[in-house]
């Protein structure tokens, strides 16, 4: 007879977070590296997320065969102008949060989890206080340095706060410190298995020059617009130098087509246009030499565990300058460069030259940005949820 203690056989896991992919992905992530975990216990994952309609969670769980939920919630416009935090739009949000608490309430009653996982976005504030008053433990992750929002309200009623790095421990507020663990922002494992020639064939790339570099060029999840803009002024030089491939955001491909459409047909065959890159981004980073880039959280940590020589255009928000951070951090330690300020055409093509013509630099770069890659944060994070459950 077997005398070890009888574990539970199924974990009951909630998830909370999402709206962009930086929430979105670490969350995917957290519940595919645990079942592999439990499964190998002989256990099994029961797991519920919950989300807004609106968010890239909605797309991504059902997808997976991951059972869903939405709540109402409130986006929080953030501002660094009180009087603005305090706009029409944000009043009338905020007046959603409870009516989310209580569906969320109601939700974690039921499904009595071990855990609650909140990953960020303003959809993880109801579910997260919801877990408080069913007094499930809470564990929060957080992707940037300094505690996004929604983190910022539920610090208070966590069991566990999981950072990506350490430098956000100082940040933390005094009375939660004792609370964090690093563990590094978790990496879809998929991502770090690609293969070039994949890429090639999944997308049509027949065109593309194989002695030159490919530049994957990426907006995250939505696309952005200024480095749309800079990206198609630069387009030509680009193209007599390296393959692109260009991820824009669903709505901008015509028009991005259009501009594309006058250069010499020998030139557009080096560029492949998209809204969105699927499944099939793992070879699309495996098949790149160069990125440019946002620098958001999911971006910089996939990029750094791969070892990605990469161009960094910062989101500027009112809000704060994390992107900016997160690229100087990078550049300061030779693993990116990073265009801060006004970005102009012939900035990024500074930038590029050098990267596109030295193989040797931009494995020198690579190097150094593989030294910052976490590819264990999602099992450290699991580490944190399966402790947090046997307090
Ligand atoms: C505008 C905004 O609020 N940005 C924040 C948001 O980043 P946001 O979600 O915009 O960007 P991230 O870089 O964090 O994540 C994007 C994720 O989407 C994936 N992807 C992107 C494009 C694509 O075509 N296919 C695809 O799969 C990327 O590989 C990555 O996994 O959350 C991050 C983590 O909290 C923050 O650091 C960012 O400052």
């Amino acid at each position: 007879m077997n005398s070890a203690p009888q574990l539970a056989s199924t974990f009951r896991l909630i998830v909370t977070g999402g709206g962009t992919g930086g929430h979105t992905y670490p969350a995917l992530t957290a519940i595919r590296t645990l079942q592999e975990r439990l499964s190998a216990d002989g256990r099994a994952l029961d797991v519920l997320w919950i989300g807004t309609a609106a968010g890239l969670e909605a797309r991504v769980a059902p997808a997976e065969g991951i059972a869903f939920a939405t709540v109402a919630t409130g986006k929080i416009r953030r501002s660094s102008n009180p009087l603005k935090m305090l706009s029409a739009a944000n009043m009338k949000d905020m007046a959603r949060v409870p009516l989310g608490v209580v569906q969320a309430r109601k939700l974690v009653a039921d499904f009595r989890p071990d855990v609650v996982l909140a990953t960020g976005g303003y959809v993880a504030v109801p579910a997260g206080l919801a877990a408080r008053m069913c007094r499930r433990p809470l564990v929060l992750h957080e992707q940037t340095v300094r505690l996004g929002l929604a983190n910022r309200k539920l610090a208070g009623s966590a069991t566990r706060i999981a950072v990506s790095s350490e430098s956000s421990l100082p940040l933390l507020p005094e009375a939660v410190r004792g609370l964090a663990v690093v563990t590094g922002n978790p990496v879809r494992p998929q991502v770090l298995t690609g293969h070039a020639d994949k890429a090639i064939d999944a997308l049509g790339l027949h065109g593309f020059d194989r002695r030159l570099p490919t530049v994957y060029v990426t907006g995250g999840a939505q696309g952005a617009q200024q480095i749309n803009g800079v990206v198609s002024e630069a387009l030509a030089w680009l193209l007599e130098r390296a393959n692109v491939i260009h991820q824009c955001g669903g709505d901008k491909v015509e028009g991005l087509r259009e501009h594309a459409a006058v250069l010499p047909q020998a030139l557009r065959n080096r560029y492949y246009l998209t809204g969105f890159v699927g499944p099939e981004l793992p070879d699309v980073l495996a098949l790149a030499d160069v990125v440019v880039s946002r620098s958001g959280a999911g971006t910089l940590a996939e990029l750094t565990a791969l070892g990605k020589p990469a161009v960094f255009i910062p989101l500027a928000t009112s809000a704060g300058n994390e992107q900016a951070h997160n690229a100087r951090h990078l550049e300061e330690a030779g693993a990116a460069v990073a265009l801060l300020g006004d970005v102009t055409a012939d900035r990024l093509k500074d930038a590029l030259g050098p990267l596109l013509t030295d193989a040797a630099r931009r494995e020198a770069m690579a190097l150094r940005a593989r030294a910052h890659g976490r590819p264990d944060a999602a099992d450290r994070l699991v580490d944190v949820i399966l402790s947090a459950a046997s307090d």
